[in-house]
């Protein structure tokens, strides 16, 4: 009988670091598919970074920066990075960490427990303001109040105040955030399929400020996937926390995340094409006035004229956005109910607060959750609002 010729198995021939040539290649750039060692990728992933700031100057020397620190993913490689590039390229920066305690139990208390264990490891002072201080409302009770389905912008509007009045309290002007190239291009894929196009000339700039306020807001992951940054903190073994928030993330949002993730996997570069195509959006100064115009007509909720400036819009998928009305005042304006500094005679913050209360003593009897999903429901719920 004749024995079998032994098939021999092919050597498996590992790949080696495109960039480096000499060490073992780990991965494969999310970015551009490239096949890279741990270390020449932390070297490209901290140049992009550093370079981004360079080139859109923006920090300057001797600045006091307030890091927004969630203790999630993004904020967390924030902190570390900023860190190192500061050390390591002499920015002179004064770094600090300013978290914004939404009162949302399960979920912040935590998350806020990595943040102080951040300031530890990362050697900056910490910062913590809560919305219950701030407006007398956690996020837990503006739920029960308005339901899930509005809890993004309740939390959007109110988090960007308290992240400047945060701001303000450490006298910094400039508040960073770890919004990174995927949530830069949802935004615009979200404007996009809204027809929503004054936005979305806006929604790509890597600097950005809340009406009459002094205090900046810039977002160095700009061009930075969050596939890389999950990599860089998995690989860095940084201290996060990676639940997500307890409500449901923005209708809308979660649809245009799908949509970029599919787009994505047939096509990495299509994240920063769709930024690239967001920064080149600009509109024709009639068609912004005409927009202005139409926007008015598609109005289903208004505040009183006389009582406040501000507008609800109600969109189709159920989601609340609210508009500048006419009584627009020039920078350095305070709101006539809070004091805080505000383009209009009553900030946004105030005019959902002034909701609120109206619905208040309502909760407090049922005493229950009065949280409720359906738009339909929600659009009820804001038309109960009075102004
Ligand atoms: N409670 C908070 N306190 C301070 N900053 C915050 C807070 N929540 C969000 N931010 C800032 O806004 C950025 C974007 O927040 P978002 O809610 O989209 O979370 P995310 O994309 O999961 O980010 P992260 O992983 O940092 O939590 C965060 O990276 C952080 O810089």
């Amino acid at each position: 009988m004749v024995e079998p010729v032994p098939v021999k198995k092919p050597v498996k021939v590992t790949a080696l670091c495109e960039l480096c040539h000499s060490r073992k290649a780990v991965m494969r750039r999310p970015k551009n598919l490239q096949k890279l060692c741990k270390e020449c990728f932390y070297h490209v992933f901290e140049t992009e970074i550093h370079l981004t700031i360079v080139k859109e100057k923006i920090f300057y020397k001797g600045e006091r920066v307030a890091i927004g620190a969630s203790g999630g993913k993004d904020s967390t490689v924030l902190a570390s990075i900023l860190k190192t590039l500061n050390e390591r390229y002499n920015y002179g920066l004064e770094l600090v960490l300013l978290s914004i305690d939404e009162g949302i139990v399960g979920y912040r208390d935590d998350s806020l427990a990595t943040v102080k264990r951040n300031q530890v490891q990362y050697e900056m002072p910490l910062e913590i303001v809560s919305y219950k201080d701030l407006y007398n409302w956690s996020m837990d009770e503006i739920v029960a109040c308005t339901g899930v389905r509005s809890s993004c912008t309740y939390c959007g509007v109110l988090r960007r105040q308290a992240l400047d009045r945060g701001a303000a309290k450490l006298e910094i002007n400039h508040v960073v955030t770890g919004h990174n190239a995927d949530d830069m291009a949802e935004t615009v894929l979200m404007n996009l399929l809204r027809g929503d196009t004054s936005r979305l000339e806006s929604s790509v700039n890597i600097t950005t400020k809340s009406s009459g306020s002094p205090i900046k807001r810039s977002k160095p992951f700009k061009y930075t996937y969050q596939k890389e940054i999950v990599l860089y903190a998995h690989y860095k073994k940084l201290d996060y926390f990676s639940t997500e928030c307890t409500y449901a993330p923005e209708a809308f949002r979660g649809t245009a995340r799908v949509l970029l993730k599919n787009l994505e996997s047939v096509r990495p570069s299509c994240i920063l094409d769709i930024i690239y195509s967001g920064e080149n959006f600009k509109l024709k100064e009639k068609k912004k006035r005409d927009l202005n115009n139409n926007k008015k007509k598609n109005v289903k909720s208004s505040t009183k004229e006389s009582d406040s400036p501000n507008e609800i819009e109600i969109r189709n998928d159920g989601s609340v956005s609210l508009k500048s009305g006419k009584d627009t005042k020039k920078d350095g304006h305070r709101c006539e109910r809070c004091g805080y500094l505000s383009m209009n005679s009553i900030c946004k913050a105030c005019i959902l607060l002034q909701g609120l209360e109206v619905n208040r003593p309502k909760v407090a009897i049922e005493g229950g959750n009065t949280a409720v999903d359906g738009a339909g429901k929600l659009v009820r719920t804001l038309e109960s609002l009075s102004f």
